[in-house]
């Protein structure tokens, strides 16, 4: 079996080191300082991390391929690994939500047809009256409307449902959809889904995981004054866990303009420059565990028409480097909220197959990003089929410098 021999800066979220490792049959299996002569040296400006990962992702593919005009999994696949991306987690509410064994099974039988090279974990829906699969996946509940069908109209509607899921993986969409129907004729997108609304549905998804001990996580968190809440939560013994997105850490609604109204729309919606500046903290200080992108293709006439959603899985490793170099964050932190806790989130699901550590056993798939050597984000270069980037025109500190999947060298 050939081996290939990586010599370079390594990185994990409890050290950071120089030395080499080994990987055979698209696995790592030897970690040290001095292997044999390297096949492959990254050089000082380069960090190498294992394979990120985007457990919030809209692929828009499934079998009434009704969607796969803005995105599909070939598109999304080549979008992650341009961004550093190895292993995504793809949302349900699609046409077609796999929200049985059934409609699970032929999404999964669709998704293998499609030949991706990444490592893609199904989510499954939850809406009014179903049930768990028979097997083990992650879920996803709307509390209110946003892109797609599968929503609750009150919660008490979401309380009965999941009174069925007890002890299931649950990810929530965290916004009230009794608070969004009383405020759904103010004048602007972010009036009419304040953060209130984030707030009062995070109470009530905190309440559900305690009621039905669920293994928890709330999805593209914006709102500043919740993450006390949050804290609180873990401090009790609940088992949740918190994505944050690149557009609520780089963006708040002072860069709205009535230019670009229209396509910095998504649920929820940007927020104040406090709960900008709350996010990048909670961030740093862990209370956010996962960079989780909402990548939400969709054209820019439908964004401009008044759909929600941004695209952002072409941009992730530039946007890490924003991170690194402007923001504060460690090779260390970035290893844990890009590799490590997502690996984690993902693992259950993706066996003999496990990410998010440089570690003999783990999966020989690996992000390298170079903070020495800057990228200015441009159309042509971008791989989502919606063709464009909230980032267009952005140059960040860094680039991607390599990416490996199971072994073999994607960029
Ligand atoms: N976030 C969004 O604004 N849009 C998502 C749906 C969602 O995650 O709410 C989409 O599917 O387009």
């Amino acid at each position: 079996m050939s081996s290939t021999i990586i010599a370079g800066r390594f990185v994990n979220p409890e050290r950071e080191w120089t030395g080499q490792i080994r990987l055979e049959g698209g696995t790592i299996v030897e970690v040290g300082e001095q292997l044999g002569s390297p096949d492959v040296e990254f050089g000082e400006d380069c960090y190498v991390f294992a394979g990120m990962g985007d457990i919030h992702i809209h692929a828009r593919d499934d079998q009434s391929e009704t969607q796969t005009y803005k995105e599909d999994f070939r598109t999304a696949a080549a979008a992650a690994v341009n961004g550093g991306v190895v292993q995504v987690a793809d949302m349900p509410n699609n046409p077609v939500a796999p929200i049985d064994d059934a409609s699970y099974r032929a999404k999964q039988q669709h998704l293998a047809a499609r030949n991706v090279p990444i490592q893609v974990t199904l989510y499954a829906g939850i809406g009014p009256g179903t049930r768990p699969l028979s097997f083990a996946v992650p879920y996803k509940a709307y509390m209110g409307p946003s892109v797609g069908d599968l929503f609750f109209s009150t919660l008490a509607d979401l309380d009965e449902t999941l009174a069925h899921y007890r002890g299931q993986c649950v990810s929530f969409h965290c916004e009230d959809p009794e608070l969004l129907e009383q405020h759904k004729s103010a004048a602007t997108h972010e009036q009419r889904r304040p953060a209130e609304c984030e707030l009062s549905a995070t109470r009530f998804a905190l309440q559900m995981i305690e009621k039905y001990e669920l293994r928890g996580k709330l999805c593209h968190y914006s709102v500043g004054e919740g993450l006390p809440l949050i804290r609180a939560a873990r401090a009790k013994g609940l088992d949740v866990t918190c994505e944050v997105t690149p557009h609520h850490l780089y963006y708040d609604v002072s860069d709205l303009t009535d230019e670009n109204r229209g396509w910095m729309q998504m649920n929820p919606p940007l927020r104040d420059i406090a709960d900008r500046k709350a996010m990048l903290a909670a961030l740093h200080d862990g209370t956010l565990d996962y960079l989780a992108t909402d990548h939400a293709p969709h054209t820019l006439e439908e964004n401009a028409a008044g759909i929600s959603g941004q695209p952002h899985l072409d941009t992730y490793g530039e946007f890490v480097t924003w991170l690194m170099a402007e923001q504060g964050f460690t090779a260390r932190q970035v290893a844990a909220f890009c590799a490590e806790n997502p690996g984690r989130f993902v693992n259950p699901y993706t066996a003999p197959l496990k990410f998010g550590r440089i570690e003999p056993g783990y999966v020989a798939s690996l992000t390298v990003l170079n903070l020495a050597r800057p990228t200015t984000i441009r159309r042509e270069n971008l791989k989502t089929k919606c063709g464009w980037s909230p980032f267009e025109g952005v140059t960040f500190p860094g680039s991607i410098e390599a990416v490996y999947i199971r072994g073999e060298r994607h960029k």
